[in-house]
C-alpha cells in the first residue's frame, strides 16, 4: 500500500488565504499587521527562508520590515534593534532569524524580544506558557505539524506519538503539543538506545534529527502518520543539490499510512503559521 501524501503547500494555501482576510478586517479597524525580520549574515539558506516570510506577509497584505544586518554585527547592535522594534507601534511580531553567527548569543537575543511580539514563540514566558497549557505564541514548526495532523484526520487522543529530535524549536515544543492532545509521547535523540525499536511502536512519527534519509521504511509501523521536519541539502551523487527529509521517502511511502513530503510538507506550514501568530499578535495589540 502506497501512503497518502500530506500536502502541505495546499494546506499552507488555505491557511494563508485566512489569515488575508483576518489582516484586512483589522487593517479596516485601524491595525494593519506588522511583522519585523532580521537576518544576520549570509547564509543561503537563511536568506531564502527570509524571502519567503517577506513575500508572503506581502501577499497577506501584513506589513513587513526587513533588516539584513552583516555577519559581524556586534551583539549590542542586535539588541538595540530588538528594542527599537518592541517600541514600534507598527510592528506586531518581531522574527530573529537563526542561526545567528556564532559571536551572538541567541538565548539573550531571544530573550530581548518583547513576549507579546515573539511570534516564533521561543522566549522563555512563551516556552514556559507552553509548558503549563497558555502560551501567548507557539513555536511555527510544531504548531504547522499540528495543523498538519489535525486536517489529515490524525486521532491524537490514546495515539503512541514518537518523535525523533529534541531541539528547542521542534522537538521539544512538539512532544508538549502532541502530549497536550492526548497522544503518549516518546521523544528519542541521538543517545536512544535502539531507535528503530521505539519508532516501530508510532502511531504518529515526527523525524526532526537534521540527518538526511535516516528513518527508513523497516523502522515505521504499517498505517503510521510519518510527518518529517528535516530539510537537508544532498551534497554528492545524481540527486547533488536537491532537498531531502530526515525519512527515506521511497521506502517509507510504502509502509506509512500517510506521510508530508520534503520540500512540500511542514516547511511551508512554518511559514503559514508564522502569519498566524502575527495577525493574532495585532488582534491583542488592537485590544
Ligand atoms: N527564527 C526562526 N529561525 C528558524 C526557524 C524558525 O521557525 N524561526 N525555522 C527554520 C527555518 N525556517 C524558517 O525560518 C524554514 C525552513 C524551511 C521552510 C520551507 O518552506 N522549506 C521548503 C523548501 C524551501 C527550499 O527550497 O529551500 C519546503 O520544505 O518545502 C520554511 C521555513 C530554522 N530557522
Ligand atoms: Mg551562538
Amino acid at each position: 500500500m502506497t501512503a497518502r501524501i500530506l500536502d502541505g503547500i495546499a494546506l499552507s494555501r488555505t491557511i494563508r488565504a485566512e489569515v488575508a482576510e483576518r489582516a484586512a478586517a483589522l487593517t479596516a479597524r485601524g491595525t494593519r499587521p506588522g511583522l519585523a525580520v532580521i537576518l544576520v549574515g549570509d547564509s543561503a539558506a537563511s536568506a531564502v527562508y527570509v524571502r519567503n516570510k517577506i513575500r508572503a506577509c506581502t501577499e497577506a497584505d501584513i506589513h513587513s520590515v526587513f533588516d539584513h544586518m552583516p555577519a559581524d554585527t556586534t551583539e549590542a547592535d542586535l539588541l538595540a534593534r530588538i528594542r527599537e522594534l518592541n517600541a514600534d507601534p507598527a510592528v506586531h511580531g518581531i522574527l530573529v532569524q537563526l542561526p545567528l553567527p556564532p559571536h551572538i548569543d541567541e538565548r539573550l537575543v531571544i530573550e530581548t524580544i518583547a513576549p507579546a511580539k515573539d511570534v516564533d514563540g521561543f522566549h522563555l514566558q512563551n516556552a514556559g506558557g507552553l509548558l503549563t497549557g497558555t502560551p501567548l505564541f507557539r513555536p511555527c514548526t510544531p504548531y504547522g505539524v499540528m495543523k498538519l495532523l489535525e486536517h489529515a484526520g490524525a486521532r491524537l487522543d490514546g495515539a503512541e506519538a514518537v518523535i525523533v529530535g529534541r531541539s528547542n524549536i521542534v522537538g521539544k515544543p512538539q512532544a508538549l503539543m502532541l502530549m497536550q492532545g492526548g497522544a503518549t509521547v516518546t521523544i528519542c535523540h541521538s543517545r536512544t538506545r535502539d531507535l528503530a525499536f521505539h519508532t516501530r511502536r508510532a502511531d504518529i512519527l515526527v523525524a526532526a534529527v537534521g540527518r538526511p534519509k535516516m528513518i527508513t521504511g523497516d523502522m515505521i509501523k504499517p498505517g503510521a502518520i510519518v510527518v518529517d521536519v528535516g530539510i537537508n541539502r544532498i551534497e554528492e551523487g545524481p540527486d547533488a543539490g536537491k532537498l531531502c527529509g530526515d525519512v527515506d521517502f521511497a521506502s517509507a511511502v510504502e509502509v506509512a499510512g500517510a506521510i508530508t513530503p520534503v520540500p512540500g510538507g511542514v516547511g511551508p506550514m512554518t511559514i503559514a503559521m508564522l502569519l498566524v501568530n502575527t495577525v493574532e499578535a495585532a488582534r491583542r495589540f488592537a485590544g
